[in-house]
């Protein structure tokens, strides 16, 4: 018998794709439920916001946690808009984020997952990195995960709007990162903890 895993988001598309991978693959004995917790939009390197996030939704939710955090980095730009991709995307749409690349020939940019993962508030968070690379494309299927009209993955010629769920979830940034967490979950010595703050907590993937 083991124990819960909070998994903190403000992001109900991430809660979804998270909930259909761990579905799809091999059962964790852990119970992962949704923490609504409060979190903020930090500001650095990718690595650091995972874990200061995770740290941060730790203290407020007890227990294991974990979150992910996500970019879109455009090599042309070096990376930008990276993690903060959030905001380009509230402010110039999916059509924007591709006009931001109309005056460069590389059009190439990696989707990157850090999924960061702590037994407890007081345990430095472990990290697990995803990434898929693609094209940045004039937008095409529907939008109901941000970006996903404009990132074509490299050897498809849809893109992550136009596929379908169970295939996005095989091969995204997300899956990437998640595998890798859900490897060291099962292989890993995680310690069985008892969870004092479940009030706030829903469940959705059981053993
Ligand atoms: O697979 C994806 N396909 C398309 N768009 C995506 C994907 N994954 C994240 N996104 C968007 C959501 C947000 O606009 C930004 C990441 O920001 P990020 O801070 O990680 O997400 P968030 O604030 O929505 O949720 P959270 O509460 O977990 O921080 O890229
Ligand atoms: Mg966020």
């Amino acid at each position: 018998m083991k124990g819960d895993i909070h998994f903190a988001t403000g992001n109900q598309n991430k809660l979804n794709e998270v909930v259909a991978i761990l579905e799809a693959g091999q059962p964790l004995p852990w119970t992962i439920k949704s923490a609504d917790v409060d979190l903020p939009e930090l500001q650095g390197e990718p690595e650091d916001i995972a874990k200061e996030k995770c740290r941060l939704a730790a203290q407020q939710a007890g227990g294991a946690v974990m979150v992910e955090d996500t970019s879109l980095c455009f090599n042309a730009y070096k990376g930008l808009p990276g993690p903060y991709v959030k905001w380009f995307l509230q402010k110039v749409g999916p059509e924007g984020l591709y006009r931001m690349l109309e005056g460069f020939a590389d059009k190439s940019a990696y989707a990157q997952c850090i999924f960061a993962y702590t037994p407890d508030p007081k345990t430095e968070p472990l990290l697990f990195i995803g990434r898929t690379h693609g094209l940045v494309v004039p937008p095409r299927g529907v939008t109901k995960f941000g970006w996903d009209p404009v990132f074509q993955p490299e050897g498809f010629d849809r893109t992550y709007a136009e596929m379908e769920k169970s295939v996005k979830n095989t091969i995204s940034h997300r899956y990437r990162a998640l595998d890798q967490l859900r490897q060291y979950l099962l292989k890993g010595d995680v310690q069985q903890i008892d969870h004092p703050d479940v009030s706030k907590t829903q469940e959705v993937v059981g053993p």
